[in-house]
C-alpha cells in the first residue's frame, strides 16, 4: 500500500519472521511477526498504529528506524534500501534520520548518566560540531522539550516520569531526525501527565516538520493525533485511512470492529464485538488472517490473503473480499451474532457472548 507524495521511507514486501520463544533453542517453529509490509510514509506526515497486542506494532516501528533487520523485504530512505548500505553508512542513516521513543523511559535512559550527559552522547557518537556547540545544543534541546535547566545535572532516577519521557523525547530529536517513532509513548505514564507529552509531541512535529509514527493501543488518541491510520492484524497491514475517515468510514470489518468499541466516541455507534483471541503469529490461518474471527468470512477468505483495494478517499486502501459497505455496523453486528449462532469459532466464548453484545447495543 502506498501513498501518492514523495516518499520519506518506504517498505517493500517486508517482512520479519523471528524463531519461536516458546519452542526452546532447536524448535523450527516460526514467529511472522511481519508480513508482506508495504507501506510509505512522507515527509512531515503523522501515522498512527492500532492492532490488538501481538499485532506486529512495535515489530513495524522497529523496522522503520532500523532497530530491527527484516528477514526480506526492503527498506527505503530516500529511495535507498537501508540493508543494502554500507554499515558505517547504515549506522549514520539510522542515527541521524531516525529517532525512537520508547514506552517506559525508566528503562530506555541510561539510569548511572544525567541529563546533559544523555543529550550529549548522539552529539558525541556522530561528532556534531565543536564541544561549545554540543553543549549549546544539549541546552536547545532541553529548551525544546520543556525541560528546566537545573535538570541538566540530574540522573534519571531524580526525575518525574514525565520528566524522563521529556528526556527521551529531546534525545530522540538531538541529530534533528526527519523520521520520529514513538511507540506507546505514554502508557508507561501517570494520567495527569500523558496529554502534556502528547500536546508536546504534536507541538514539536508541527514546529520541526518531523514526519511521526505513533503506535499506541489508545485508538481514539491514535485517530485525533494522526493524519492517517494503518491497522495491522496478526503481522499485516490491513487498512491504511485517512484519520476522518477511520471510525465510520473504515472498510475492514477489523477495523470497523476496533474503532466501534472505542470508549468516549460523541456519536457513539454500535459496538462489534470481537469474538475469540487473536489467533498465533507462529501459525497463522491461511488466506486473510483475520477470516477465524470475522462474521463475513467464507471459503474464498480461506483461500488467499486479499490484494489492496483503493477506497473513494485519497490513500485509504485496505485488504478484505467482503469489506464493510458505509456505516453499517448495526447491521453487521446481528450478522456476526447470526453467525456465532450457527457456526462456534471453537475458540470463542460462544453464542451467548454475542447475543448478549447484541442486546446491550440495543
Ligand atoms: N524477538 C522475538 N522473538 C520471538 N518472537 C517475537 C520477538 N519479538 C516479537 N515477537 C512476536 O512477534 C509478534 C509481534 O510482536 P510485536 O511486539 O511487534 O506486537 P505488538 O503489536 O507491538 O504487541 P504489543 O501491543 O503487545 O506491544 C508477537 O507474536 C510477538 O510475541
Amino acid at each position: 500500500m502506498t501513498s501518492s507524495t514523495e516518499p520519506l521511507i518506504s517498505l517493500t514486501d517486508t517482512h520479519v519472521v523471528h524463531r519461536a520463544r516458546s519452542g526452546g533453542l532447536f524448535s523450527r517453529d516460526r514467529v511472522y511477526a511481519l508480513t508482506g509490509a508495504d507501506l510509505t510514509i512522507a515527509p512531515g506526515e503523522t501515522v498512527g498504529v492500532v492492532g490488538e497486542s501481538g499485532c506486529g506494532k512495535s515489530t513495524l516501528a522497529k523496522v522503520l528506524v532500523g532497530v530491527q533487520r527484516p528477514t526480506s523485504g526492503t527498506v527505503a530512505f530516500g529511495g535507498r534500501d537501508l540493508w543494502t548500505m554500507k554499515p558505517a553508512e547504515r549506522r549514520a542513516a539510522i542515527g541521524t534520520r531516525t529517532g525512537m521513543i520508547f514506552q517506559d523511559p525508566s528503562t530506555a535512559l541510561n539510569r548511572r548518566l544525567t541529563v546533559r550527559q544523555t543529550l550529549r552522547d548522539p552529539l558525541d557518537v556522530h561528532r556534531r560540531g565543536t564541544a561549545a556547540q554540543r553543549e549549546a545544543r544539549v541546552r536547545e534541546l532541553m529548551a525544546l522539550v520543556g525541560l528546566p535547566k537545573v535538570l541538566a545535572e540530574g540522573l534519571p532516577g531524580q526525575l518525574s516520569g514525565g520528566q524522563r519521557q521529556r528526556v527521551a523525547i529531546a534525545r530522540a530529536l538531538a541529530l534533528e531526525p526527519d523520521l520520529v517513532v514513538a511507540d506507546e509513548p505514554t502508557s508507561a505514564l501517570d494520567v495527569s501527565v500523558r496529554a502534556q507529552i502528547l500536546n508536546l509531541l504534536l507541538d514539536l512535529k508541527e514546529r520541526l516538520g518531523l514526519a511521526l509514527v505513533f503506535v499506541s493501543h489508545d485508538i481514539q488518541t491514535v485517530r485525533r493525533m494522526s493524519d492517517r491510520v494503518i491497522t495491522m492484524y496478526l503481522g499485516r497491514i490491513v487498512e491504511e485511512s485517512p484519520a476522518d475517515a477511520v471510525l465510520d468510514r473504515s472498510r475492514h470489518p477489523y477495523t470497523r470492529a476496533l474503532f466501534s468499541a472505542t470508549p468516549g466516541l460523541l456519536a457513539p455507534i454500535d459496538p462489534i464485538p470481537l469474538v475469540g483471541p487473536v489467533p498465533s503469529a507462529t501459525r497463522p490461518p491461511s488466506g486473510c488472517p483475520f477470516r477465524t474471527r470475522c462474521w463475513k468470512a467464507d471459503d474464498v477468505c480461506a483461500q488467499a490473503m486479499p490484494e489492496p483495494v483503493a477506497a473513494e478517499a485519497h490513500g485509504h486502501r485496505f485488504r478484505c473480499h467482503h469489506p464493510v459497505e458505509g456505516d453499517r455496523s448495526t447491521h453487521d453486528l446481528v450478522l456476526q451474532a447470526a453467525r456465532t449462532t450457527a457456526a462456534p469459532d471453537p475458540t470463542a466464548p460462544g453464542p451467548a457472548a454475542a447475543a448478549t453484545a447484541v442486546k446491550e447495543t440495543r
